[in-house]
């Protein structure tokens, strides 16, 4: 049976503070309700420095002619790679982070107004994560999945177009270029072409992905080394796509070595492996586990998309990926 992603999280039950973020213009110091316990996972010492890094997480360009092998790769290495010659303009990538900036920057009555029901997917909140953790994140966010515009309108009742134009087409931009990329992996993990063009034309097609945009905003945080702007997690559909502006924070966990950041590359984006595609690779690609640390002088910001089928039963019907799946 079809089930969307707004379903799935249709009966969740939530308090309050599971939904509505702090206001961060108000504070001064770390409330204890966001200072995490200092466990090793989270002190300094278990982090590591930019100039230690054993080796850093690819940067590709999607042009190159031999940008499946690398993909593969830099996936089964690391399920994260950084991605330029993407075709997805500065100047729309500037776009929505303004936008994203001027929304976040309204006064908390104004944000709340478009606060995300306690059963709804989309509008202004917490990370949804935060009911599996006892602490609250340095972080409030803002999910849309499809036309932005509900949430919009009570946001600037007289002047939401702009923004829902630019998330719009950021969107399409973005599911376009999950699909490109999804197409690469798949044909890296020996997928053949006859099946590829299944999954693409049948009426469960995987073009027919759902997204979802998350804008993340990590305020100023006046005690970053207690705070957690996004607690460690792993995205749980088949790619997610980020934008980070040129502030550090992002940070994943690989075995063995540690917390490892994940430094902005001016042009670039990031595509990380979600659980859904570590699974349907039989485990050939890593999910990445991640984590966001908020910074004491400066707002971060990043713009993250979520891409996954919408049938995710479909997949049956491909021979060549039910052995992928279930032979290996
Ligand atoms: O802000 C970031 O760099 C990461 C965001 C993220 O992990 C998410 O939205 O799931
Ligand atoms: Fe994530």
């Amino acid at each position: 049976m079809a089930t969307s992603l707004s379903q799935v999280f249709r009966d969740t039950h939530l308090q309050p503070k599971h939904i509505i973020p702090l206001d961060f213009d108000t504070v001064r110091e770390l409330p204890d309700s966001h200072a995490w316990i200092q466990t090793d996972d989270f002190s300094c010492a278990y982090q590591i420095r930019m100039n230690e890094l054993p080796t850093t997480i690819p940067v590709i360009d999607l042009q190159a002619p031999n940008v499946v092998e690398l993909m593969g790769n830099a996936c089964r290495r690391w399920g994260m790679f950084q991605v330029t010659n993407h075709d997805v303009p500065s100047s729309l990538v500037d776009e929505v982070v303004e936008h994203a900036r001027r929304l976040f920057a309204l006064p908390a009555e104004q944000k709340l107004k478009a606060l995300r029901s306690p059963s709804g997917a989309t509008g202004y909140g917490v990370a949804r994560i935060s009911p599996f953790f006892s602490k609250l994140m340095w972080h409030e966010g803002f999910t849309i999945m499809g036309s932005a515009g509900e949430h919009a309108k009570q946001l600037w009742p007289h002047h939401y177009e702009d923004f829902c134009d630019v998330m719009d087409n950021y969107q399409k931009k973005m599911k376009s270029l999950a699909y490109k990329i999804l197409l690469l992996l798949l044909k890296s993990l020996g997928v053949d072409e006859e099946d590829q063009q299944l999954l693409c034309s049948s009426s469960a097609s995987l073009y027919q992905s759902e997204s979802a945009l998350q804008l993340n905003s990590y305020p100023t945080c006046p005690n970053p080394n207690r705070a957690v702007g996004l607690a460690p997690h792993t995205d749980s559909l088949l790619l997610t796509i980020l934008h980070q502006n040129d502030i550090n924070g992002l940070q994943i966990f690989q075995e063995g070595i540690g917390w490892t950041p994940v430094p902005p590359v001016p042009g670039a984006l990031i595509v990380n492996i979600g659980d859904l595609m570590h699974i349907i690779s039989n485990a050939r690609f890593p999910t990445v586990y991640h984590r966001v640390i908020p910074n004491e002088t400066r707002h971060r910001f990043s713009i993250a998309c979520f891409y996954g089928p919408r049938l995710i039963l479909s997949l049956h019907h491909c021979p060549s990926f039910r052995s992928l799946v279930f032979d290996l």
